[in-house]
């Protein structure tokens, strides 16, 4: 069984619709990547399955064991949270929350948890380091350490290389791409297309309807043509994955 199932799930506030007609899952391993343009509900897709918002239509299956509370989630950074006053090792402990229960305090194996993480991302040996004075890169590698200290099973990335310049980017896909391979299933909504050629299946999102698929069927559809004609405009390039 899926992980996530969604059928004609239509997502929105207060019961007005700003996407419908949602069919897609994702699978243990997959890599599912959401594309689509300004305003056509990405985000608001992304709180309805993270439970903070209720479908307005349609339905959400969780599977094989998962609930929204098992989404590893890696937010749209604002510049406040860039300013973040904590140490790396705070902030990757802080993912370990949920694990604590009604326990105000953070045990050992939490911290162990915390350090495995860090130590998986390189990011151990500036453990002490304050968050607010890393590089954007190195910032989006704490804040997956963070959401993997929540769960191993599926990660929520919302928009994560935007602001990192081409390497710090490139390096991200590569990370992504090697805990997918180690069996970590991944949904990375992103406004830039080198993120397509990492993933399996893509959700095209717009205001006149939506796509899932393949890579390759994507790519074989009228949504490539549109996008990817814009995005040659915009300047830009392929992935390394
Ligand atoms: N809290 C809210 N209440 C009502 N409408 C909202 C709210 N948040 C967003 N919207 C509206 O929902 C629509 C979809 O917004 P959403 O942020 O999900 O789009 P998106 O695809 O993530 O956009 P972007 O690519 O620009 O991040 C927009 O028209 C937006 O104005």
């Amino acid at each position: 069984m899926s992980y996530i199932t969604c059928k004609d799930l239509a997502v929105g506030y207060d019961g007005r619709a700003v996407a419908s007609g949602l069919n897609f899952s994702i699978d243990k391993g997959d890599y599912l990547c959401i594309v689509g343009e300004n305003g056509a509900g990405k985000s608001t897709l992304v709180k309805t399955l993270l439970g903070l918002l209720k479908p307005v239509s349609g339905e959400i299956k969780f599977g094989d064991g998962l609930t929204s509370r098992d989404i590893g989630y890696l937010p749209q950074q604002t510049p406040v949270q860039k300013d973040f006053p904590a140490t790396v090792w705070e902030v990757a402990l802080s993912g370990t929350l949920p694990k604590c229960g009604a326990r105000p305090f953070y045990g050992r194996k939490e911290k162990q948890l915390a350090q495995s993480q860090l130590e998986r991302l390189g990011m151990w040996d500036i453990r002490r380091k304050c968050y607010r004075h890393l590089s954007g890169g190195q910032q989006q590698r704490v804040l997956l350490a963070r959401a993997l200290c929540a769960t191993e099973n599926l990660l929520l990335l919302d928009e994560p290389v935007t602001g990192l310049d081409p390497v710090a980017t490139a390096q991200f896909y590569q990370m992504i791409q090697q805990l997918n391979e180690n069996g970590v299933a991944v949904i990375m909504i992103s406004h830039d297309l080198r993120a397509i050629d990492c993933a399996r299946h893509v959700l095209h999102m717009n205001h006149g309807g939506s796509f899932w698929g393949s890579r390759e069927e994507y790519k074989n559809s009228r949504y490539w043509n549109i996008i990817s004609v814009e995005y040659e405009k915009g300047g830009g390039q392929s992935a390394a994955c």
